[in-house]
């Protein structure tokens, strides 16, 4: 089966979004940070992503119901204290489509925009399509001027079958080894089920096909991790890479921008240990995941499992996640398992 309209949409939504993004990113004001009930940040650009998302969606594939799994709601705009932010949100919405310009004279009203927000409700499941989004996936990173990545699935009867990354500050060239790069920024990565994993700019430069390194000496392979401390055990991926005899020092940078610069070869692994009792969502790895597979690579769980995009909003892995190349995957599980053995509990 082929999903080439519904990945020519998801595109163009991402594309959208990133622009929205970026706007905001350069002239981002502490006002539009706000903590949700979680301790995590949301800005206007989170929300305003996902409104564009969910309106490209909704127009470009008109012919079937949308049915969205997406991390943002709008209970916090709703209140009295969120006017103002939805004020601000719907302007940003109306200016990125008029700058586009592919859709008239379109303008939503700020009840749109909240209804373009909460169509993200979907529980997903196992049967028939849903769409994945993580409207701007590391909001630390987006709010320090860091990386971040709006990530786009279609999971079809539970599987992934379209991926889409926007990295609006990922270099175009490698990231290999920590250089400071001076090429120009901003990548669109996307993958078809069966059909590879290609990125092009996101000003639109014609796509190239990527694939993961073939390293397949761990010693002569680098590693990527979450930049936040409080979202992966850096001791615990540490000491995973002593076993194996790794050199290079870790990778550390936000959001799915990871499986991106895993997809074209920047890296040979990339391990997410979060601390116990912390549930990852579908929408942090679903468009990751297909970049990275489709690009030659392998993303599983500590138990060697292949992640499960079919049971709702939450993944239901075991104890961390590991991407990388075919070669190095057997090494790397051995490692995992001895260093969670000689692990101390209290982690
Ligand atoms: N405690 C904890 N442990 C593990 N993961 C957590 C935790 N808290 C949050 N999150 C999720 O991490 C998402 C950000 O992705 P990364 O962890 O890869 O980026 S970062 O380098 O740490 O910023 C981030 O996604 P966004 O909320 O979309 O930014 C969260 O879903
Ligand atoms: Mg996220
Ligand atoms: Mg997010
Ligand atoms: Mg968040």
């Amino acid at each position: 089966m082929s999903y080439d309209k519904e990945l020519t949409a998801a595109r163009k939504a991402a594309s959208l979004a990133a622009s929205l993004c970026q706007k905001v990113q350069k002239a981002l004001l502490q006002s539009d940070v706000q903590w949700k009930s979680d301790r995590t940040p949301v800005t206007v650009a989170d929300y305003g992503s996902q409104a564009i998302v969910s309106f490209v969606l909704e127009r470009e594939l008109s012919d079937e119901p949308l049915s969205l799994v997406a991390e943002e709601d709008t209970g916090d705009l709703c209140k009295d204290s969120g006017k103002d932010t939805l004020q601000r949100i719907t302007k940003l919405v109306n200016e990125t489509i008029a700058n586009d310009g592919s859709y008239g004279a379109c303008t939503l009203s700020p009840e749109d925009v909240l209804r373009a927000i909460d169509s993200g409700r979907s529980e997903g499941g196992s049967f028939g399509r849903h769409w994945v989004l993580d409207p701007i996936d590391g909001t630390k990173g987006f709010v320090r001027g860091d990386q971040y990545a709006v990530a786009l699935a279609l999971l079809h009867n539970g599987k992934a079958v379209l991926g889409v990354l926007a990295c609006p500050n990922l270099p175009l060239a490698s990231i290999a080894g920590n250089a400071p790069s001076e090429y120009a920024v901003g990548c669109l990565f996307y993958a078809q089920v069966g059909s590879g994993t290609f990125m092009q700019s996101l000003d639109g430069s014609s796509p190239v096909k990527v694939h993961v390194s073939d390293i397949g000496n761990s010693e002569d392979a680098s590693f990527f991790e979450p930049f936040e401390k409080a979202h992966s055990m850096q001791e615990l991926t540490s000491a995973i890479a002593r076993k194996l005899g790794v050199k290079a020092p870790p990778v550390r940078i936000d959001s799915q921008a990871k499986y991106g610069a895993l997809s074209r070869g920047d890296g040979e692994m990339y391990f997410r240990f979060p601390r116990k009792g912390y549930r990852e969502k579908i929408w942090d790895h679903a468009a990751g995941c297909i970049v990275v597979t489709e690009a030659g690579g392998v993303v599983i769980d500590a138990a060697g499992r292949p992640l499960d995009f079919s049971k709702g909003e939450h993944l239901d892995s075991d104890t961390g996640i590991i991407a990388t190349n075919r070669k190095l995957m057997p090494s790397i599980l051995k490692a995992v398992r001895e260093s969670l053995e000689e692990k101390p509990s209290s982690c």
